[in-house]
């Protein structure tokens, strides 16, 4: 074997040793000089790629006709979900929904990663098998939402910002002993509220030092500031706020020594404010969200998973096929909830009999943009309701509103907060 490649088994090897032994000693121990100076060293950072890369599902997440499916709504916004076909929020009905979803015949043809809330991390179906060996029988990575949810943020322009960085570290450790191999964090940014360059540096700040906190604990972060549709704003002010919020976003990635190569973004895509007058077509929105992702994503990313945003199911896979017309530096593709779910939970209606129709409309959308994401969708048998939009005015029970309604929600309900989403 050449000399440098000697060189380079024997840093990374020794690197990734010590980082183990000092996890070893427990997390309270101040990590040793050798730890953190073996950080800096390329190779180390490369061999932690490997294994992030290898072990925790990061290049089959990222991989040809696949994308993730979102199921972690907190227990507010799936309450939400539930209360439109008329179910109650209680923990049965949750488990019902996600069994219904997370045990679809055939789902890993098209679905690499899945996003659990903390509720469905540690419950099972009503056969007593785990969800996250579900998940695994498909070859499906399992991962878990983090983040705590939206509360206002002081001394902005009525905007939030995201919790759940106290006790990140420990709680990422316990998730991934119960099979989590990657995270999520979403912050959002209002661009009728501004944005505030207070709400930007905050939004930023939290998901990089969550990255970093993600990364240190064997999971693989998703990075998603998801920039509201709200606003009657034309799609140039868009482009202009995303590049603004996203090179913030690497700025304090960088500063917090985040791993470019074992990230995943979850955008949202650059598109006119949902009250402007004119809308724009796939072909649009597919310049002006690549031309921001180039000027702002480094090509050593290696996904980029789209939010839908409370786009209808057909334009959120139309945007994303226009997306993979041509080649991209990064793999281009979905991490979808409402754009998954909208008709799988119209199909259902909370009865038994419908599950399986219910299911097999999951796989028609996630068949749909696997297509989305090789560049060869059609929309020519798409259905009424897959073209029916989802989004709902965050001043209608989110941004605005949603100040009050946050902290009754965390006052009741104690976990996954308040949500600023079109639902
Ligand atoms: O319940 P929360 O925390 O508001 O999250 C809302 C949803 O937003 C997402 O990040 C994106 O969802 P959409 O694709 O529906 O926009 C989901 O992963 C998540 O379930």
């Amino acid at each position: 074997m050449q000399g440098w490649c000697w060189s380079w088994l024997m840093e990374a090897m020794i690197g990734r040793w010590c980082h183990q032994r000092w996890k070893i000693m427990g997390r309270g121990a101040k990590k040793p000089f050798l730890v953190q100076f073996l950080r800096f060293l390329p190779n180390y950072q490369q061999m932690n790629l490997l294994i992030l890369g290898n072990k925790h599902g990061l290049k089959s997440i990222a991989s040809p006709g696949h994308g993730i499916l979102a199921i972690d709504e907190s227990n507010a916004t799936c309450g939400k979900r539930l209360a439109s076909i008329g179910l109650d929020n209680t923990e049965v009905n949750r488990q019902a929904y996600r069994q219904l979803l997370l045990t679809t015949p055939g789902l890993g043809e098209y679905i690499s990663g899945a996003i659990l809330f903390e509720e469905t991390l540690y419950q099972s179906t009503t056969d007593g098998k785990k969800f996250v060996d579900c998940l695994r029988d498909e070859n499906i990575v399992p991962g878990i939402k983090v983040d705590k949810g939206l509360v206002p943020l002081p001394g902005s322009n009525n905007e939030s910002w995201c919790q759940g960085l106290d006790g990140l570290a420990s709680r990422s450790a316990e998730y991934y002993k119960q099979g989590a191999r990657f995270a999520k964090w979403r912050t959002v940014v209002s661009i009728p509220c501004g944005p505030s360059a207070l709400a930007v540096k905050e939004a930023a700040w939290g998901l990089a030092r969550y990255a970093g906190i993600s990364q240190d604990n064997g999971l693989m972060p998703i990075v998603e500031p998801e920039i509201l549709l709200d606003g009657d704003h034309p799609i140039e002010r868009t482009l202009e706020v995303a590049e603004r919020v996203w090179a913030e976003v690497f700025y304090y990635l960088a500063e917090n020594n985040v791993m470019f190569e074992g990230i995943l973004l979850k955008p949202s895509m650059v598109t006119p404010g949902a009250e402007h007058k004119e809308k724009a077509s796939p072909d649009t929105i597919a310049k002006y969200t690549l031309t921001m992702l180039k000027r702002r994503v480094p090509p050593a990313v290696p996904g980029i998973m789209f939010l839908s945003g409370g786009q209808s199911e057909m334009e959120a896979t139309l945007n994303l096929n226009a997306m993979n017309q041509s080649a991209n530096p990064w793999h281009v593709s979905f991490s979808y909830a409402r754009a998954l779910q909208n008709s799988v939970l119209k199909t259902w209606q909370g009865s038994p009999e419908n599950v399986e129709a219910a299911q097999k409309a999951l796989l028609a959308r996630a068949k749909a943009n696997s297509l989305a994401q090789l560049g060869s969708y059609s929309a020519n048998d798409e259905s009424d309701e897959a073209k029916k939009g989802m989004f709902v005015s965050s001043s209608q029970g989110g941004q605005i509103l949603g100040v009050v309604m946050v902290v009754a929600v965390v006052e009741e309900d104690g976990e996954g907060a308040g949500n600023v989403e079109g639902g």
